[in-house]
């Protein structure tokens, strides 16, 4: 069915790319591979194998044979390992973000940025392992002693996104292993080797060999054995809504546990009392990061009438200094979409507003780098009704809309099925916290366009997911509570 070997780092400079899946403890491979390419420039990157739904079934005997050992290890001893895997990954850091450019385009910096974000989930959950308190309870009756215990949820499939090809996967890993929980991930086809990559570190770093598995292949048959195998009990998602809602229909059968991390459109709300240097910043930060391909980047802009034009002309300038090229060329500021649908996507959604009455302020083309290249673009005049606001553009695409009252940015804010991040700049604290209530999110950035660390909650409302990540909260995801009723003499 497959050859299995020790040794299969290849490529030069990058000396954690693999391309064989690990699966119970062993670098597997079928003789069927899917290419990977590099989306600055098309070319293959190398391959990774096509496996199905034998090879799945395999790892998740695996993962639940050692999870016998691991969750009976006392959590100091299972955060030692955690711990370990952040030290490695910090080491390796160049070499991973180098990695994690050439498979997804981001600009170096925001790789290098990407590595440490997704060690600091091992740091947290590290000690989180140790915090994991149960309760007792003053009994109701005289004879009773009530006790609740947190016990590790089971073996748990994890179904990562390409945006953030190591981040999303650390964000389900740490705690599911800080739990007690065995793991089968199955990367993005188009992202694979930093996930690959991670396997090999985690597995250096001790991890009891079949406790964590990487397949790659059909996203489809992969699936559909995580599903119907009774030993996952629980599926951690981040991708679309559209898959997060087919993983949840399938996950009825067997009342599956949940964790979805799904789609965006964040508004971004700029009152006329706010710093509008600040406020652009900002825009800027959460609008353009990876090429505007995260789930929390500002989707839809609303600014108030008697600042609107003065914010326009700053937010043009800035975007102007905006630096499109390969992620892997120092200064870039802008990389590559990650596919040409990416890139078809952005200019329907140019071409629809403007259609439909909006401006150009600037950009609005493909860039001269190449086909899935897209220069950062600014639209003025949009108005309700255009797909821009409606849908998530995964794009350096800022529609800009002017609103009166308060209460009418707020109404459009929330005229969404997405419910994940939002943001909004305001000085007047009565302001602010009318804003932070009404708005239906997630998570809210006040003042700021950048809200993601490994100490806070994130996740959405609506149909932006289910569950959170990150925090002490995210720990509970991978924990059952069993509650104990002891009757004594
Ligand atoms: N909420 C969050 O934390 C978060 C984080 C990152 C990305 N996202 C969202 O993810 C989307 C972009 O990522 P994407 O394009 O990889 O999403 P996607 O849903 O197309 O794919 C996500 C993963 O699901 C797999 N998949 C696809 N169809 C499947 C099926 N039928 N069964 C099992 N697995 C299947 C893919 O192979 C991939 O690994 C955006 O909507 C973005 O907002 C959300
Ligand atoms: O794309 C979604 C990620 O969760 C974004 S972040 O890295 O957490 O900000």
């Amino acid at each position: 069915m497959w050859a299995a070997s020790q040794k299969n780092v290849v490529g030069k400079g990058n000396d954690v790319k693999r391309e064989q899946c690990f699966i119970a403890g062993n670098w597997v491979s079928n003789g069927e591979w899917v290419s990977v390419d590099n989306p600055a420039t098309g070319a293959i990157i190398g391959r990774i194998p096509s496996l199905g739904r034998p090879e799945t079934r395999k790892a998740i005997e695996a993962s639940a044979q050692a999870m016998q050992d691991w969750a009976a290890r006392p959590a100091n001893a299972r955060a030692v390992i955690l711990q370990r895997i952040a030290s490695l990954m910090e080491q390796r850091s160049d070499a991973l973000a180098a990695l994690l450019t050439e498979e997804q385009g981001k600009p170096l910096a925001e790789a290098r940025g990407e590595i440490a974000y997704a060690a600091s989930f091992f740091q947290w959950f590290g000690e989180e392992a140790k915090r994991a308190y149960g309760e007792v309870i003053p009994g109701h009756m005289a004879d009773k002693r009530l006790f609740v215990l947190k016990q590790p949820v089971g073996v748990v499939a994890a179904i990562t996104p390409w945006n953030f090809p190591a981040a999303m996967i650390t964000r389900k890993l740490a705690p599911a292993l800080a739990a007690g929980c065995g793991m089968v991930l199955k990367p993005s086809e188009l992202t694979p080797f930093t996930a690959l990559a991670i396997a090999g570190i985690a597995d250096e770093a001790g991890v009891p060999k079949g406790l964590f598995n990487v397949v790659t292949g059909d996203a489809a048959e992969i699936g559909a054995e995580f599903l119907e195998n009774p030993a996952v009990r629980k599926i951690s998602f981040t991708g679309s809504t559209a898959v997060g809602r087919l993983l949840m229909q399938g996950a009825a059968s067997s009342i599956k546990k949940l964790s979805l991390e799904l789609g965006g459109n964040a508004p971004f709300i700029v009152f006329d009392d706010a710093d509008l240097d600040a406020a652009v910043e900002g825009a800027i930060q959460s609008k353009y990061r990876n090429a505007g391909q995260t789930c929390v980047c500002a989707n839809r802009f609303y600014i108030q009438s008697g600042i609107y034009d003065a914010f326009v002309e700053k937010m043009a300038a800035a975007v102007s200094r905006l630096r499109v090229g390969n992620g892997a060329d120092p200064g870039t500021d802008i990389g590559p979409l990650i596919d040409e649908r990416a890139v078809a996507k952005v200019k329907r959604h140019i071409d629809d507003a403007a259609g439909k009455g909006a401006r150009i302020v600037l950009g609005g083309t493909g860039a001269p780098q190449g086909p899935r290249f897209f220069t950062p673009t600014l639209l003025r005049d949009v108005k309700p009704g255009m797909d821009v606001l409606r849908e998530e553009t995964f794009g350096p695409l800022a529609p800009l809309v002017k609103f009166d009252a308060d209460a009418d940015a707020i109404a459009m804010a929330n005229d969404s099925e997405f419910g994940l991040a939002a943001y909004f700049y305001a000085r007047d604290i009565n302001r602010i916290w009318r804003a932070a209530e009404g708005i239906e999110s997630g998570i809210i950035g006040i003042n700021t366009g950048l809200i993601s660390t490994e100490v806070a909650p994130f996740g959405g409302v609506k149909q932006s997911g289910i569950g959170r990540e990150g925090s002490r909260h995210g720990l509970d995801e991978y924990l059952e509570l069993k509650y104990l009723c002891l009757s004594v003499a």
